[in-house]
C-alpha cells in the first residue's frame, strides 16, 4: 500500500488536515489532503458542528465513531471537551443500542480482537494480530452474555469493551494505543441472533462448562504472555460465570471484574456520599439488595466488607444485609441459589410471615430497608408505594435504581424525589439532568461503576501493581465519597461526571498509594509521578 493511504487509515497516526505542510512533505502526503491546514482545536469544532446536526442517539454514536476510526487524538480532543454531553452517547445508554444492532450496521472491527470458542488454537494469534505490535496494558473483555441488563448479544457485546475502555481514555488518561477490546464468543442463547443471517458471530448455541473455562484458561494465558504488564478487566460476564472467573483469577494476576467489584465500589461510594449528606452512619443502615446477581451481590459484598472494617463482627454485619431476587427474600432454604448469595441469607424464623415475603412490596413492609438498591433489570419495580413504605420508616431513604439502560431502571429520580417529598437519596445508573423539586435543585448522582473502574484500573497499573485487592477497592470508594459537598441543599451523592478527569486522577492515585503500602506495587516512581506517567493527551 502507498504510505499516504497508510498514515491516513491509521487512526492512531493520522492527523487529516492536521498535517503541518512539513509533516506532508515528509510523510508522502503533499496533495493526498485538501491544502488548508488545520488545528485540533479547529478540527474539533468543525466535528462539532457536524455533530450538532444529528439529532438521533445511535446516528450521533455512528457519527462518534466514525472518528474513533480515523483519527484517535481528535476522538479523545473532542470527548474531553464535550464528557457531560457525549458519556451518554459513546457510553450508556445509547451504547446498548449500537449493541443491539451492531451486526447490522457493523463497518469496522475497531480493533477489537474476536476469540473464538471454535478456534481455540488460535487465540494468542488473535491477540498478537489485534494488538498489531502495540503495548497493550488494558483489556476489557467480554463474552457478551450479560450486557448491561439487556441480555445475551453474543459477539455483538464487543461493543462495550470498545465504549468501557473509551471511558477509560476520557477519563483517567490511559493511552488508547495501549487498550485491546476483546470479544470471547462462546455462542449465544439469543434467538433473535441465531436467526439473524446477518449476525456476525458463532450462530449456535452457548457452550458452558469445561470447555468454555478453556477457552477463558487459554485466553487469559495468551494475554499474559504476551503482553505481561497487562489488566483484565472482565465486562457483563453472566450470572453462571462471572464469579468463577474472578474467584479463580484475583489472587493471581492484574484483573478485576466491572460488575461485581466496579459497581460495588460506586454504590458504597454513593452511600458513604449519602450519609455524609444525611449525617448518619454506616453502622445503623439496613441494606436490601432487589436483584441478587453479579451487581447485586458485588454490592452487599462491598457494604458487608465496610461493616467490617467499622468493627462490626461477621455474624453482626451479616444481619445488615436482605438480598431479593425472583424467589422473593433470600432464606437459607430457598432454592437455586447462587454460591454467591449464599454468603447473605436469612432464617425464616426471624419473621412471622416469611412465606409471604415473596415480593419486594412484602419485604420493604417487613424489614424497614434504609439502603435500596436495584439491580434486577425489572423496570419500575420500585412502585409509589414501596417508595411510600420505605419513605415512612427513614428520614433519608437511600435509592439507588441502578438497573441499565433507561429502560430498565427500577425508578425514575423524579418519581423517588415526588414520593418521598424530596427527602430520598438518589443514585441512577445512567446520567439524569438536575430536577427541580419545591424551589431545590437536586443534582442526581450517576451511581455508574465508569465513575470509578478508570481511575482503579489506571491507578493499579500505574504502579505496575500485582493484584488488586478488597482494600485497594474500598480506599477508591472513599476517596470518591470525600469529593461531596454534603451541604448544599439538592447534593447529589457522588461527584459530578463534568469532574470525571478530576476524580479519576484522584482515585487512580489513591489506588496505587494502597498498591504501595501493601507492598504489591512494583515501582520506584512517587505516586504522583506514576500515574502521571500513565496519562496520554490528545495533541499533535
Ligand atoms: N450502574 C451500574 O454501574 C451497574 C453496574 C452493573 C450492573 N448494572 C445493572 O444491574 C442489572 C443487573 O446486572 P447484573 O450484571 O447483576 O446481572 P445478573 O444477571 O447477574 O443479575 C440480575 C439478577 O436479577 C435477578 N432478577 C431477575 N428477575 C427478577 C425479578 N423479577 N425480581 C428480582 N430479581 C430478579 C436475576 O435472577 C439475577 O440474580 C443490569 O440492568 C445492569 O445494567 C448497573
Ligand atoms: O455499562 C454500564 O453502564 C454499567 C454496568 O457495567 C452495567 O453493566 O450496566
Ligand atoms: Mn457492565
Amino acid at each position: 500500500m502507498p504510505q499516504a493511504a497508510t498514515i491516513l487509515n491509521n487512526p492512531y497516526l493520522n492527523k487529516g488536515t492536521g498535517f503541518t505542510y512539513e509533516e506532508r512533505k515528509e510523510l508522502g502526503l503533499v496533495g493526498a489532503l485538501p491544502p488548508r491546514v488545520q488545528t485540533l482545536a479547529e478540527q474539533a469544532e468543525q466535528a462539532y458542528q457536524q455533530f450538532q446536526r444529528i439529532e438521533d442517539g445511535l446516528d450521533q454514536r455512528l457519527f462518534l465513531m466514525k472518528i474513533f476510526d480515523t483519527n484517535r487524538t481528535l476522538f479523545y480532543y473532542l470527548f474531553g471537551q464535550h464528557i457531560v454531553e457525549f458519556m451518554p452517547i459513546v457510553y450508556d445508554p445509547v451504547i446498548a443500542e449500537s449493541i443491539e444492532q451492531y451486526s447490522e450496521i457493523y463497518t469496522r472491527p475497531q480493533d477489537a480482537a474476536f476469540i473464538s470458542i471454535d478456534r481455540m488454537d488460535e487465540i494468542e494469534d488473535t491477540l498478537r494480530n489485534a494488538a498489531s505490535g502495540r503495548d497493550i496494558r488494558l483489556i476489557v473483555v467480554t463474552d457478551g452474555e450479560g450486557i448491561l441488563g439487556i441480555g445475551d448479544w453474543g459477539v455483538n457485546g464487543v461493543d462495550i469493551s470498545v465504549g468501557k475502555l473509551m471511558v477509560y481514555t476520557a477519563a483517567a488518561g490511559i493511552d488508547p494505543a495501549q487498550v485491546l477490546a476483546v470479544s470471547l464468543d462462546a455462542g449465544t442463547n439469543n434467538e433473535q441472533l441465531l436467526a439473524d443471517p446477518l449476525y456476525l458471530g458463532n450462530r449456535h448455541e452457548r457452550v458452558y462448562g469445561d470447555r468454555y473455562y478453556e477457552m477463558v484458561d487459554k485466553f487469559v494465558a495468551a494475554a499474559e504472555k504476551l503482553f505481561p504488564q497487562v489488566l483484565l478487566h472482565f465486562e457483563d460476564f453472566g450470572r453462571a460465570n462471572a464469579s468463577n472467573i474472578l474467584n479463580k483469577y484475583q489472587d493471581k494476576i492484574l484483573t478485576f471484574n466491572d460488575d461485581i467489584q466496579g459497581t460495588g465500589i460506586i454504590c458504597l461510594a454513593g452511600v458513604l456520599g449519602a450519609l455524609n449528606i444525611s449525617k448518619q452512619k454506616i453502622t445503623d443502615q439496613t441494606f436490601l439488595t432487589f436483584g441478587a446477581g453479579n451487581a447485586g451481590v458485588g454490592i452487599a459484598k462491598m457494604m458487608y466488607d465496610e461493616l467490617l472494617r467499622e468493627g462490626l463482627t461477621p455474624e453482626e454485619a451479616k444481619q445488615h444485609f436482605y438480598l431479593v431476587d425472583k424467589q422473593g427474600l433470600l432464606f437459607e432454604d430457598t432454592p437455586d441459589l447462587t454460591p454467591e448469595q449464599k454468603q447473605f441469607l436469612r432464617k425464616r424464623s426471624e419473621f412471622a410471615n416469611a412465606d409471604e415475603l415473596t415480593n419486594l412490596e412484602a419485604v420493604v413492609k417487613a424489614v424497614h430497608p434504609t439502603v435500596m438498591i436495584g439491580t434486577s433489570k425489572q423496570p419500575g419495580a420500585f412502585t409509589e408505594v414501596i417508595v411510600k413504605e420505605m419513605a415512612a420508616h427513614t428520614e433519608r431513604p437511600i435509592i439507588f435504581p441502578i438497573s441499565n439502560p433507561t429502560k430498565l431502571a427500577e425508578a425514575k429520580a423524579a418519581d423517588l424525589l415526588k414520593w418521598t417529598d424530596g427527602k430520598a437519596l438518589i443514585g441512577t445508573g445512567i446520567p439524569v439532568a438536575p430536577i427541580e423539586y419545591k424551589g431545590v435543585t437536586y443534582e442526581i448522582g450517576q451511581a455508574n461503576n465508569a465513575l470509578v473502574y478508570p481511575g482503579v484500573g489506571v491507578g493499579a497499573l500505574a504502579v505496575n501493581a500485582k493484584v488488586i485487592n478488597e482494600k485497594m477497592l474500598a480506599q477508591a470508594a472513599h476517596a470518591l465519597g470525600g469529593i461531596v459537598d454534603p451541604d448544599q441543599p439538592g447534593a447529589a451523592v457522588l461527584p459530578p461526571v463534568e469532574r470525571l478527569t478530576e476524580f479519576s486522577t484522584t482515585v487512580a492515585e489513591t489506588v496505587a498509594q494502597s498498591a504501595i503500602d501493601q507492598g504489591l506495587a512494583q515501582t520506584d516512581l512517587t505516586v504522583h509521578d506514576a500515574v502521571q506517567a500513565m496519562k496520554w493527551e490528545p495533541k499533535y
